[in-house]
């Protein structure tokens, strides 16, 4: 069946073991080519979005559609096939290898030489830094470098959509900046993103649709600066009211 989103999470219950639930009703949709990014407090669930996308837990109740196709019972590597690339939170590459075989290990389960050799030219042309290092140990880079060498590898199956869960963590503000802009390229090369971050009003400034989680539900959503400009919100999620200028 046809859809208008790339990726629905539709009515989505899901919690840990015995534990109460921690998605409680939750529905997030997301369109081809766009940010859409969940914000909320500590707790409200925003990881545990992702996990449930990317196969890693299982819902109790609800569906997950790619693009129109049920894949709610999806095994994690079921999600990749499916289009559903994530980035998890904290560094995962591997610093005593070279940013190449870095890049390289998210082409694993291509077979073609010709397509992994496409989609190095596609992700090196996006992150200049990954072109630029691409022979120097992880290790060596930056923070945001090595967020962007992540990024590069989450891309190598041409995914529908990429979860970011809070790409900033550990950061300074430059390199914060930096992988936002990136964020961005990504979405500008086709590529949607569904990104969870602590930096809610950086975040929301990226996105193009935002969704403010409170107790395991989406509890307002609607066009990322439309949620920047709302007091309320800005009091109770964004530290504070609304700002003029845009934060550094
Ligand atoms: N592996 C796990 N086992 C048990 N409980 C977990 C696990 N991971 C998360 N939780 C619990 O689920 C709830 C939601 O956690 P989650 O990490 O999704 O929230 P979050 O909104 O991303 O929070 P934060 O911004 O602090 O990362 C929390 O109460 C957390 O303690």
């Amino acid at each position: 069946m046809a859809s208008e989103f790339l990726l629905e999470l539709d009515g989505i219950e899901a919690g840990y073991g015995r534990a109460a639930l921690v998605l409680r009703g939750l529905t997030v949709k997301v369109p081809p080519a766009t940010v859409v990014c969940l914000v909320g407090p500590n707790g409200a669930g925003k990881s545990t979005v992702l996990k449930v996308a990317s196969g890693m837990l299982t819902p109790r109740a609800g569906t997950i559609r790619v693009a129109g196709q049920d894949v709610t019972r999806n095994n994690p590597q079921q999600m990749l096939a499916a289009g559903l690339s994530h980035v998890l939170q904290g560094h995962s590459v591997f610093k005593e290898m070279t940013v190449e075989e870095n890049v390289r290990l998210g082409a694993f389960s291509l077979k073609d030489r010709s397509e992994v050799n496409d989609r190095i030219d596609f992700v090196k042309s996006l992150f200049p830094v990954v072109a630029d290092r691409w022979s120097a140990l992880a290790g060596a880079l930056s923070g945001g470098q090595q967020k962007q060498v992540e990024f590069a590898r989450s891309l190598m199956v041409s995914p529908q959509v990429v979860l970011l869960d809070e790409p900033s963590m550990g950061l300074d503000p430059k390199a914060t900046g930096t992988v936002f802009e990136q964020v961005v390229r990504m979405r500008d090369a086709g590529t949607a993103v569904l990104l969870v971050e602590q930096n809610a009003r950086r975040a929301l400034e990226t996105a193009d649709l935002g969704c403010v989680l409170d107790l395991g539900r989406v509890h307002i959503s609607g066009p990322a600066d439309q949620l920047l400009e709302d007091p309320q919100l800005a009091e109770l999620y964004l530290g504070g009211r609304p700002q003029t200028t845009p934060a550094t």
